[in-house]
């Protein structure tokens, strides 16, 4: 079996010396819009995106790339057996704009279609998560685990910590969907719900045992295909809304402690239409989250 740790090491270095600029900039004021009002892009995200397509290309001229500003500059998104790293460059650039100290550069790498590894760096926070397929997760060099395996669902579900994220689409089908999910969740009763605004440090949470599950509809592949595999290492389970297994183009996710929460959370949250990252103009009619 190939090793891709070479990969991981580089992956991690440009990681830590892109964030640099990042960490750096004042231009938050070149701030563009995207999909909706809460999809934002600033010229930060794209320079620290072309450091590290640059970085990598020149270290390994055959790979191939799917990042998040060069798919928003109409680079064509398709995911081939190649291998292939997966970028998303700020994560929570909203968080960025305003200065909310949670932002995160999110490296994924896949090697036919199957994730190899996933970096993820909360820059601000200097927290460096990373997992390596079948090698365990680790945050900061110290192994990661997530909350368990829990017995009575009734009992984790009243006890459990869950993180969502933030209603990215301001659509109102969206809107009234993740409303009403929010709303079932908080009956279970649920202790407590959280959203850091960046899906990837979001997710983590869960590899770390600090939250019980995390759900999102809407966000791109680039955003979770890193903090997928960091669950699945720390012993957490990663699965699609509706209880399918997980598929990092759907652009829905459950991750959880254990089944038992994830099965219970399929339970409960609907979805509202949204395109595939890797279908071309599906015309789904949803606003906000095309
Ligand atoms: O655009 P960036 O890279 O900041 O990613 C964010 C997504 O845009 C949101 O939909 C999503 O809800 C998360 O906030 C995610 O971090
Ligand atoms: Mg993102
Ligand atoms: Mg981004």
């Amino acid at each position: 079996m190939a090793d891709w740790t070479d990969c991981l090491n580089f992956g991690i270095s440009i990681a830590k010396q892109a964030s640099e600029v990042g960490v750096m900039a004042t231009n938050e004021n070149a701030v563009k819009l995207k999909s909706s009002p809460a999809d934002l892009v600033t010229e930060t995200d794209q320079r620290v995106e072309k450091i590290l397509i640059s970085a990598i290309r020149n270290r390994y001229p055959q790979h191939r790339f799917i990042g998040e500003e060069s798919v928003a500059a109409g680079e064509h998104l398709e995911l081939t057996d190649s291998p292939t790293w997966i970028i998303d460059p700020i994560d929570g650039t909203v968080n960025f704009v305003h200065r909310f100290p949670f932002v995160a550069i999110s490296i994924a790498f896949t090697v036919n279609r199957q994730t190899q590894f996933g970096i993820v760096y909360s820059c601000v926070e200097d927290k460096l998560f990373y997992a390596q397929r079948g090698g365990g997760a680790f945050l900061n060099g110290e192994p990661l685990h997530a909350s368990g395996q829990q017995g009575d669902i009734t009992r984790v579900t009243s006890h459990m910590c869950y993180i969502t994220h933030d209603i990215m689409s301001r659509d109102d089908v969206a809107l009234s969907t993740m409303t009403s999910n929010i709303r079932r969740l908080l009956q279970f009763p649920v202790h407590g719900v959280r959203a850091l605004g960046t899906a990837a440090v979001d997710m983590c949470q869960v590899a770390t045992g600090g939250a019980d599950a995390y759900y999102h509809i809407g966000m791109h592949c680039w955003d979770i295909a890193a903090s997928a595999i960091i669950v699945q290492e720390a012993g957490g389970v990663v699965m699609d809304t509706d209880g399918s297994e997980f598929d990092m183009m759907s652009r829905r996710v459950i991750a959880a402690s254990s089944a038992a929460v994830a099965d219970r959370i399929a339970q409960v949250i609907q979805a509202f239409p949204c395109c595939r990252d890797d279908e071309d103009n599906c015309g789904c009619g949803a606003t906000g989250v095309n």
